[in-house]
């Protein structure tokens, strides 16, 4: 372990058992290139996430220069790998639990920067550790409401739905959910044209009126316990598929989805936003080793 030059703090959080690093660097000073990420978030040698949250003001982020009059903050979200992503759903519920842990998210209501656009996280009463609801936007279906594309995992295929959330995701419909298997490597997803830059992938069993479960192989990031915008992609690809278009009906639609970490609440309203409720957790604090950040030799 070498001395400390800089020293450099970070944190550990989840959202229903999506898990972060999380670090502060207010001004955007840190060199975090995907190597240093995925040291980071490696469960062995690194302090281990699914993804990693870098808490940058808007101001000092030319990818959020833009809408740094409406939201201080930038979520400046990685996979795993080190692979950047343009939205994570459990990152932001836990991106805002932070801001309010280190006392600067002051209201109940709180307006974020990330890579997809603005988003905006409300607390509850016991805004300290109640459920946090995040608007994640209106989901796009770019093959439309049917089936565009066919998932495969060995010897079984699925007709699958493109939802996008900001970031992409195959949703398929299957009858059980160990069908997916150990998810030790990437579904197949075909056409491959469908998605471009890779895509994440959710497999989806129904439990009950309005209510589903799923698993998740995430891009960048392999099988996770929950991903937030997977939810909603798979919230919004049931409620077509059961016959619910707020938009059309008039009326919002809410499913309960359940994933392997615990339970999210989606609801989309009539005008086409998605709103998810769910947990946020800070669990660790500490101070990293410059070695983590800096590649060794
Ligand atoms: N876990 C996240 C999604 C993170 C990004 C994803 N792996 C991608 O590459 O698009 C969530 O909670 O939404």
């Amino acid at each position: 372990m070498g001395t400390a030059q800089q020293s450099v703090p970070f944190l550990k959080g989840h959202g229903t058992e999506n898990d972060f690093v999380i670090i502060p660097d207010f001004d955007g000073r840190l060199a975090l290139d995907a190597a240093a990420v995925a040291r980071l978030c490696d469960r062995r040698a690194g302090i281990g996430g699914d993804g990693l949250l870098r808490v940058v003001r808007s101001a000092a982020h030319p990818e959020a220069v833009a809408l740094a009059d409406q939201a201080e903050w930038f979520m400046d979200y990685r996979n795993a790998d080190g692979s950047v992503a343009e939205m994570c759903g459990n990152g932001l519920r836990v991106f805002a639990r932070y801001l309010r842990h280190a006392g600067l998210a002051k209201g109940r209501e709180l307006a974020v920067a990330t890579r997809a656009g603005l988003r905006r996280a409300r607390f509850a009463e016991d805004a300290d550790a109640g459920p946090i609801t995040v608007a994640m936007g209106r989901a796009r279906l770019p093959g439309g409401a049917a089936a565009s594309v066919t998932v495969r995992v060995g010897e079984l295929s699925w007709p699958a739905h493109q939802v996008d959330m900001g970031n992409p995701h195959a949703v398929a419909f299957v009858d059980d959910l160990a069908q997916a298997g150990p998810l030790l490597t990437a579904p197949e997803v075909r056409p491959t044209t469908a998605y471009p830059h890779g895509t994440n992938v959710e497999f989806v069993v129904d439990r009950g009126a309005r209510h589903v479960a799923l698993r998740v192989h995430e891009r960048g990031s392999g099988e996770t316990r929950s991903c937030g915008t997977g939810a909603c992609a798979v919230m919004v690809a049931a409620a077509r598929r059961d016959g619910h278009d707020p938009a059309a009906d008039g009326r919002p639609v809410s499913y309960t989805v359940d994933v392997p970490g615990g339970r999210l609440e989606i609801t989309e309203a009539v005008d086409g936003t998605v709103t998810m409720t769910g947990p946020a957790l800070i669990v660790a604090e500490g101070v990293l080793v410059p070695e983590l950040l800096a590649a060794a030799g």
